[in-house]
C-alpha cells in the first residue's frame, strides 16, 4: 500500500502568519489551484498566479505559502499601499491550460471580494489573464487594450537591471557594465528583456533555458551565448537566477564563481537566513530578490493607484536606492543583504499596524 504524506498548513514551515490559505477545485476544468493571502495590512494582497506541474500538492503549497509571503516584503519595500498573496495552478501551461479553466479559476478570485488580486506569473500569459477578467474585476497586469497596464515583466526587468547597475556600483565602484560577464538563467518573459538591456549596457551575456527555442531567441535578437554547464560553475562576474527559485543551496553556494547574484527569480534561496549568510561568507553580494524584482508589482499596481508606464519605470528607478540603503544596513550591522531588506520591510508594516484606525 502507497502511504500518503498529507501536506500540514498551519503548522507549516513557511506558514508564518498566513491570514487565509484557499484551495480551489474545479471538477470540470481540471482546475486545482491554491491561493495564499499572508497579509493584508498594508492593503490588499496582490500577487500573480504561477502554473506549473508540481509534482505534488505538498511542492504547490509549499510555492505558494513562500511565494504570497515574499508578495508581502515586496509590496512592503517598494513603498506601495498592497499586502502580500499569491496564487499557484497545479497544472502544466503548455498542455493542460484552456479559457475554461482560466474562468473557474477567475471565480474563485471573485469569491474573496477584493482580499486578493491577481496577475501573471510563470505560465500565466496576457491571453489568460483576458478569462481572468471575464469573471472578476480583482485582477491586474490585464492588457493594454482592455484599460490595463499589459504584461509587467518588461518592468520587472528594467527594475532588476537597474539593481545590477546599484549592485555593480557598490562592487566596482562603478554601474558600467560593459565587458561585465552575467550568466541570466531562464530567458521567459523577464529574463529575454533583462537580456536586452544587458547587451544595451555592453555586457557580456550567456544564457540558460530548459527550451532551445528560448535560446536561439536570445541568441539571435541580443547576440547573446548559450551556456551549457551548471550555472553555478560559470565563470561569470554576474549570475541572474530568472526561472525558478530555491537555485541557491547547499550544494551550489560553494561552486559559485561569480561577485554577484542578482535575478528576478522569486525565492531564490533555499533556505533564506542559512543560505543568505552562506553567500555573504563567500564575499558573493546577494541582491535581494523581492527587491530588485518588485518592477512588474509597481507596474500593475498603476491599475489600481492609476499612474502611466512612464511613471511605472520612474518609480522602478528607486530599486536603486533602496538597495544601496539595504547593503550600507547590512555593512554596518554584519546582518546579510537579506534580513537588512526583510527588516526594513518589516518596519513599514509594524509602523502601518501603529496607526490608529
Ligand atoms: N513576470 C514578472 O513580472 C515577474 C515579476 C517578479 C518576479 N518574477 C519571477 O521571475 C521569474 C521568471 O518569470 P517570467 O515571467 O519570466 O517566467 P517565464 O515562464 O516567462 O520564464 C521562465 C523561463 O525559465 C525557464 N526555465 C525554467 N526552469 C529552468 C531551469 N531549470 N533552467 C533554465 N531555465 C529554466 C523557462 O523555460 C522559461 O523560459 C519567476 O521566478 C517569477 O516568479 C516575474
Amino acid at each position: 500500500m502507497v502511504e500518503k504524506v498529507h501536506p500540514v498548513v498551519f503548522s507549516h514551515d513557511f506558514f508564518d502568519g498566513h491570514e487565509q490559505v484557499v484551495f480551489c477545485h474545479d471538477e470540470e476544468t481540471g482546475l486545482k489551484a491554491i491561493i495564499g493571502i499572508h497579509s493584508t495590512v498594508l492593503g490588499p494582497a496582490l500577487g500573480g498566479t504561477r502554473m506549473w506541474p508540481y509534482e505534488s500538492e505538498s511542492a504547490a503549497l509549499w510555492d505558494v505559502l513562500r511565494l504570497s509571503r515574499g508578495m508581502t516584503f515586496k509590496a512592503s519595500l517598494a513603498g506601495l499601499n498592497l499586502g502580500g498573496g499569491k496564487a499557484v495552478i497545479i497544472a502544466d501551461s503548455r498542455k493542460d491550460k484552456t479559457p475554461e479553466m482560466m474562468r473557474a479559476f477567475g471565480r474563485f478570485v471573485n469569491s474573496l471580494s477584493g482580499k486578493y488580486i491577481t496577475a501573471e506569473d510563470v505560465g500565466i500569459k496576457e491571453d489568460d489573464i483576458r478569462y481572468v477578467k471575464e469573471e472578476t474585476d480583482f485582477v491586474t497586469g490585464i492588457p493594454t487594450e482592455m484599460g490595463g497596464s499589459g504584461d509587467p515583466s518588461p518592468v520587472t526587468a528594467y527594475g532588476v537591471f537597474v539593481g545590477i547597475k546599484a549592485a555593480a556600483r557598490y562592487k566596482w565602484g562603478s554601474e558600467e557594465l560593459k565587458g561585465r560577464k552575467v550568466l541570466v538563467q531562464g530567458v521567459g518573459n523577464v529574463g529575454l528583456t533583462l537580456v536586452k538591456y544587458l547587451s544595451e549596457a555592453g555586457a557580456e551575456v550567456w544564457v540558460q533555458d530548459v527550451y532551445p527555442e528560448k535560446i536561439r531567441e536570445a541568441e539571435e535578437k541580443y547576440n547573446a551565448r548559450a551556456y551549457t554547464g551548471h550555472f553555478a560553475d560559470a565563470e561569470v562576474d554576474i549570475y541572474s537566477p530568472c526561472a525558478l527559485g530555491a537555485t541557491l543551496d547547499e550544494q551550489t553556494i560553494p561552486a559559485l564563481k561569480c561577485s554577484i547574484v542578482a535575478g528576478a527569480a522569486n525565492n531564490q534561496l533555499a533556505d533564506e537566513t542559512h543560505h543568505s549568510r552562506m553567500i555573504q561568507q563567500r564575499g558573493i553580494l546577494y541582491c535581494p530578490d523581492f527587491l530588485i524584482n518588485a518592477g512588474g508589482l509597481i507596474n500593475v499596481y498603476s491599475e489600481i493607484a492609476h499612474y502611466d508606464r512612464a511613471e511605472a519605470l520612474r518609480r522602478t528607478e528607486n530599486i536603486y536606492h533602496t538597495l544601496l540603503d539595504v547593503i550600507t544596513l547590512s555593512e554596518k550591522t554584519g546582518i546579510t543583504t537579506h534580513q537588512a531588506a526583510y527588516l526594513k520591510a518589516k518596519e513599514r508594516i509594524e509602523n502601518h499596524k501603529k496607526i490608529p484606525v
